[in-house]
């Protein structure tokens, strides 16, 4: 039997403990999302159906999110609220919705997901990409707009005319997947027009390699459930405890992190201190010594990693569009001999007279844009938007493929692949169509600051790559409007090949 004093200690601990679990539940009560949306006036926006604390846990997609969104998209309308275990996330279907919160409420809504392995364990966290909009933040968008920015893209002109020879000679007699060689031009470009000539003679494929490594081993990281990303203290377990994969892998991601950004600013600076200057953004910004040089360095390193694959990808999305859609090839063939001259290349300068062949590249980037829901963006302090609450730390998607495909904004046939929708002689309203050299690069504060570099190098490769070649689908594929598209943040067509027969 226990003795008084003992039966009234654990009749306290038993009301104490009622009180406690009382209070907390009422506490979590007042603090789920619904009470916090009821006591702002507003509701949470619709969404697949919920379980208690869970959420929807075990109906959110493992993959193809952009699918998924885009069903939701026709089952709930403009805003959908999705609640993974107390994370909540908002898709927007709506371009208003969107400038409404990422350009005008961009105060709000410009933070950047932090998960503990990527952006702590790998040493990542450094990629603007990722970054948090902090002074190192403006000061590295600045460092963009200043280097890469409208005004000055075209200084890059003698680089990217470099890249097409390169490109046009590998083409020549080629029937493949054309993405390894336009990813190799690409590569090569950027990381000339980022460390210089010298550079990339002598350390190219070493760094290329870091990042093409690095970057799938982040991306892959992203794309897993890690518990050090829910219980962020598990980081200071070390590496040989059991269950501690994650620290390999962190160790592993740190590895490339380090090396995509120290390797080439270091050799450039110790080429510099002997008097070895070539042109570069890096020199020409560590002369000019207007950015701090940590930002410089780490502005730098995110260029490839953010601007390779994607405008690679709107390449290989235009080839495919004329391979798919020969009389649209043809048009754009005989503009090119009307305006250029058959047998001609054409130069930077010269894809803005090409009006049929710019209809098109357009057209095949709204119809499959290379980002199509863009990079999330997080919401710093709780808002409410069209009646709809978003909690604080909302994971905001933009639907930029629904966008981009919405009658709303492109009309009845929004569905189909029609470049005379660019075509001032066909659309009247041509100017009215929202700025398709704007929605695929995302919005407000992350707007992509690397569009102007991906337009004009986007355009001048396909340009080139048409006046010389016919693209045809490869011997024995058909080819079909629907891709396969591969599942993955950047999406990109599956092995798509082709064959490039000369213009003879
Ligand atoms: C067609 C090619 C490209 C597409 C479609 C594209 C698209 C995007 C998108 C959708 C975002 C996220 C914007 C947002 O969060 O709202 C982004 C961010 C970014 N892009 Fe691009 N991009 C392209 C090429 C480039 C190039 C060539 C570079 C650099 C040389 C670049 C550098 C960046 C950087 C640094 C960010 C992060 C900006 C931030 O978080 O503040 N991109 N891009």
């Amino acid at each position: 039997m226990p003795t008084l004093p003992e039966s009234l200690s654990s009749f306290q601990v038993w009301v104490g403990g009622a009180v406690v679990l009382g209070a907390a539940v009422w506490y979590l009560g007042l603090n789920t999302p619904s009470a916090k949306a009821k006591r702002a006036g507003a509701a949470l926006a619709p969404g697949p159906k919920r379980l208690p604390v869970v959420g929807n846990l075990f109906n959110f997609p493992k993959r193809k999110w952009y699918d998924t969104f885009t069903r939701w998209a026709k089952d709930y309308g403009d805003i959908t609220y999705v609640d993974l275990a107390g994370t909540s996330m908002i898709v927007l279907n709506s371009f208003g919705a969107i400038r409404e919160l990422t350009e005008k409420r961009m105060n709000i809504h410009s933070n950047r997901v932090h998960a503990t392995l990527v952006c702590d364990l790998m040493g990542s966290a450094y990629f603007l990409t990722l970054m948090q909009p902090t002074k190192n933040f403006a000061e590295q968008r600045r460092l963009f707009q200043k280097a890469i920015g409208p005004r000055i893209v075209e200084q890059y002109d003698a680089f990217i005319q470099h890249g097409c020879s390169e490109l046009l000679q590998q083409f020549d007699g080629f029937s493949g997947e054309p993405i390894g060689i336009l990813t190799k031009t690409m590569g090569n470009v950027l990381t000339r027009i980022a460390y210089g000539e010298r550079f990339f003679e002598q350390h190219g494929p070493e760094i290329i390699k870091y990042n093409i490594e690095g970057v799938e081993l982040i991306s892959w990281a992203f794309t897993q459930f890690w518990f050090v990303d829910v219980i962020p203290t598990l980081r200071y377990v070390p590496a040989w405890f059991p269950g501690a994969h994650f620290k390999r892998v962190g160790n592993q991601g740190k590895y490339y992190s380090d090396m995509i950004r120290y390797l080439a600013f270091n050799r450039v600076k110790a080429n510099m201190a002997e008097g070895l200057v070539d042109e570069s953004i890096l020199s020409k910004y560590l002369q000019e010594g207007s950015i701090s040089e940590d930002n410089l360095r780490d502005a730098v390193a995110t260029m490839y990693t953010a601007g390779v694959d994607t405008t690679t990808i709107t390449i290989t999305h235009f080839l495919f569009s004329v391979a798919l859609y020969p009389e649209w090839q043809q048009k754009i063939h005989q503009e090119m001999d009307r305006v250029l001259g058959r047998g001609q290349l054409p130069t930077l300068g010269d894809t803005s007279k090409l009006e049929t062949f710019e209809a098109v590249f357009k057209e095949s980037f709204r119809w499959n844009p290379p980002v199509p829901l863009g990079l999330p963006h997080v919401s710093s302090k709780e808002d409410v938007i069209d009646g709809y609450y978003i909690p604080k730390g909302s994971i905001v998607h933009c639907n930029i493929g629904f966008v981009l495909r919405d009658p709303r904004l492109w009309g009845e046939d929004s569905l189909d692949f029609n470049p005379n929708r660019f075509l001032a002689a066909h659309n009247p309203s041509v100017n009215e169509l929202p700025d398709i050299w704007s929605i695929p690069f995302g919005f407000g504060r992350r707007i992509c600051p690397g569009r102007h570099l991906a337009q004009r190098s986007g355009l001048f490769y396909a340009a080139a790559i048409l006046s010389a070649y016919e693209i045809l689908p490869y011997e024995g594929e058909t080819l079909t409007p629907d891709g396969p598209f591969e599942d993955s943040a950047v999406r990109r067509l599956s092995h798509f090949r082709c064959t490039f027969k000369p213009r003879s």
